[in-house]
Order: structure tokens, then sequence, then C-alpha cells
């Protein structure tokens, strides 16, 4: 056994990664190959794209194979809770949560993502134990709208735009957190206002797709467009793009997500709310980020790279991901945190 970011992880674990990337080639469907073929994204790098719609629609059944080897590597979090526990001891858990596929379940429509009274109430006992934050690709007023729990961090927009609670906690008692408001983009405002018209105006035609506006990037969701088209979309997103080398491209679940150019992700957001905390330099700190999606490997690998606390990466499908553990789904997440609380107050 070795110990890896303060918890005890198999010795397995390398044995498990060399297989999991021989195996990474069976991800994507035959037809979606053929489909995917013709695409020319970012300067004509298809490859990129192609890898991404492999490991966030892993659909292919060869996947279930690779599950019992993929959990050895990254067991579930509700298993290991015990050995999680003993590892955060004495220190300060900070809990850091995505929310699409984290604490909502995905459905096709981006407007109707809804989260439970019961992961809403779960969130709010959370947040007395420990500070919380929702770290998010959407907006931040529209996550807020969906959660409607004042005494949270939000970092919207992959963390462009960050703010305080507003009701005061324990951990915010000097009230220095609720005047926090950190947007390091408003420079593209006009700019991401102007591509989002764009991409509205190029993408009508095509049957189920959705461009949402997410104040500091824009959002084109392809869950709703038949695969016949996903092609076409990905051209009409690469022709507005082509004029504004200032964004660029990635990807998260059937959804193409245009950014600004600028070296900030959703892992530099955790660390500015580690900041400002005050608990960045600090090394009892025990920071947990639960999420499900690519943009959230930034935050998961931050956790690595800084050697505290750890990821969890929402799944049911095996994915390459910096996350030390996994729930398969956001029940299991409501689970985990409620027992969380639950330990907390014992
Ligand atoms: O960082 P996140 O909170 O995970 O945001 C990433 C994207 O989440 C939303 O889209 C995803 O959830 C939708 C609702 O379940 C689903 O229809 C879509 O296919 C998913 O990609 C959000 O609507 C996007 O703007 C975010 O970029």
């Amino acid at each position: 056994m070795t110990q890896k970011q303060n918890v005890v992880v198999s010795e397995t674990k390398s044995k498990v990664m060399a297989q999991n990337k021989s195996l990474g080639g069976g991800y994507i469907s035959i037809t979606r190959r053929s489909i995917l073929k013709n695409l020319e994204i970012n300067n004509g790098r298809v490859n990129g794209w192609i890898e991404s719609i492999r490991a966030s629609s892993p659909t292919h059944s060869s996947l279930s194979q690779n599950k019992t080897s993929w959990i050895l590597h990254h067991p579930s979090a509700l298993d290991m809770f015990d050995q999680i526990m003993e590892a955060s001891k004495g220190k300060q858990i900070v809990m850091f949560l995505d929310y699409d596929g984290t604490l909502s379940p995905i459905v096709d429509d981006p407007n109707r993502a809804y989260m439970s009274n019961s992961m809403r109430k779960t969130v709010r006992k959370l947040a007395r134990c420990f500070p919380t934050a929702i770290v998010t690709g959407r907006c931040k007023d529209k996550v807020y709208n969906f959660v409607r729990l004042a005494e949270l961090y939000y970092a919207g927009s992959h963390g462009l735009d960050i703010k305080g609670p507003t009701r005061t906690s324990k951990y915010n008692k000097d009230r220095k957190s609720e005047t926090l408001l950190f947007q390091p983009a408003t420079y593209f405002l006009p700019m991401i206002h102007r591509v989002y018209q764009q991409l509205v105006d190029k993408t009508k035609p095509i049957p189920g797709a959705m461009v949402e506006n997410n104040k500091f990037c824009v959002s084109v969701h392809f869950r709703c467009v038949d695969e016949k088209k996903w092609s076409e979309l990905a051209q009409q997103v690469k022709s507005v793009l082509k004029d504004y080398p200032k964004l660029r491209l990635t990807q998260g679940r059937k959804v193409l997500e245009i950014r600004p150019t600028i070296k900030w992700d959703k892992g530099k957001a955790l660390e500015f709310l580690l900041e400002s905390l005050g608990l960045a330099n600090c090394k009892d700190v025990f920071p947990v980020y639960i999420g499900d999606d690519r943009s959230d490997e930034d935050a998961f690998k931050k956790l690595r790279d800084r050697g505290q606390g750890f990821g969890i990466l929402v799944s049911k499908f095996p994915k390459e991901t910096s996350a030390l553990y996994s729930l398969q789904e956001p029940n299991e997440v409501m689970d985990f945190l409620q027992r969380l609380v639950e330990w907390k107050k014992v």
C-alpha cells in the first residue's frame, strides 16, 4: 500500500492505469467514429474532439468489462468513507461541489436541471459543518436560482465569476466574504455576448441544438441533436470561432463550451477560494472536490498537485480522471454528503 494525497490507495493502481490506457480505444462506437471522421475543429485538430466525445459519452458495452479494474483504481468514496475521515483528522475540510451531474441529474433540457429538495437540505446541512462552494460552468446567477442557498460560495462560468456567501455562517462571520466578488474576464463580456448571438443564429437550422449564455462563457448543447448532425453543428461553431482567436473551445457532456483563453479554470477557482478563506497556505486543510465532467479535472488535478484532499469523480462508467475516488450518481453524492454531516456531528 502507498500513501497518496493523504489517503491510502492500493498498489494495483499502476497496473490498472496501464490497462485502462490500452483499453482506451474501445470507448467509441464505429458509427460515431465514421460520423466524426470528417470533423475539423480547433484549427483542424480533430483528435481532441473525438477523444472528448469518447470520454464524456461512454456508452460502449466494453466499458462494463473495464469497470472492475477501474473501480480498484478509483474506489467508491462511500466504501472508503472511514479511511477518508481518518486521513482528514485534525484538518479543516472544505467542500467544492460541481452542479450538473453532481448535485442534479443530467436531463435533456438544461433549463430544467432541478436539484431535489432532499439534496438542497443536505447541502444546507453540509455548509453548516464545512465551508462549501458550488463550482460550475453555468452562469452564477442561474445556478444560484437552482440551488438557492445564500450561505454558500459560488464560482460560476468555470470559475470566472466568484461570489462569497450573502448569508453569514460560522465560516464568514467577519463579513469579508459577503463582499467577495472576483471576475477576472470582464474584458471578454462584449465579445462573449456577440459570439452567443452569432451561435444562436448559426445553429438555429439544426434541430435540437441549443445555445446557453453562461455570462463569461457560452455552451452549445448537442444532447438533443441527431448524431448525424453533430458534424454540421461543430462546423457552424468553428465558423463562428475562427474570428475570435481570444476564445477557446472545450467540451463537456454533450456540450461544447466557448471560453476566454485566459489561464483560469475550476482548479484556479478552487485555489482562489481557499485563499479567500485564509486556508491557501495552511497545511491542515483538506479540500474535497466532487464533479462529473471534463472541466472538473482541472480541480482534481490541482488537488493532486497540492497533495491535499482529493477529488471524487461522479460517473457510472470508467473514465480517465485525476480524481482519487468515485461515486456513481447524484444520489450517491447525497449519501456521501449526508455521511459527512453525520460524522461531523458525532
Ligand atoms: O460545471 P457544470 O456545473 O457541470 O456545468 C457544465 C455544463 O452543465 C450543463 O450542461 C449539462 O447538464 C445539462 C442538464 O442536465 C445537460 O442537458 C447537458 O447535456 C450537460 O452538458 C449546463 O447547461 C452547461 O451550460 C454547462 O456548461
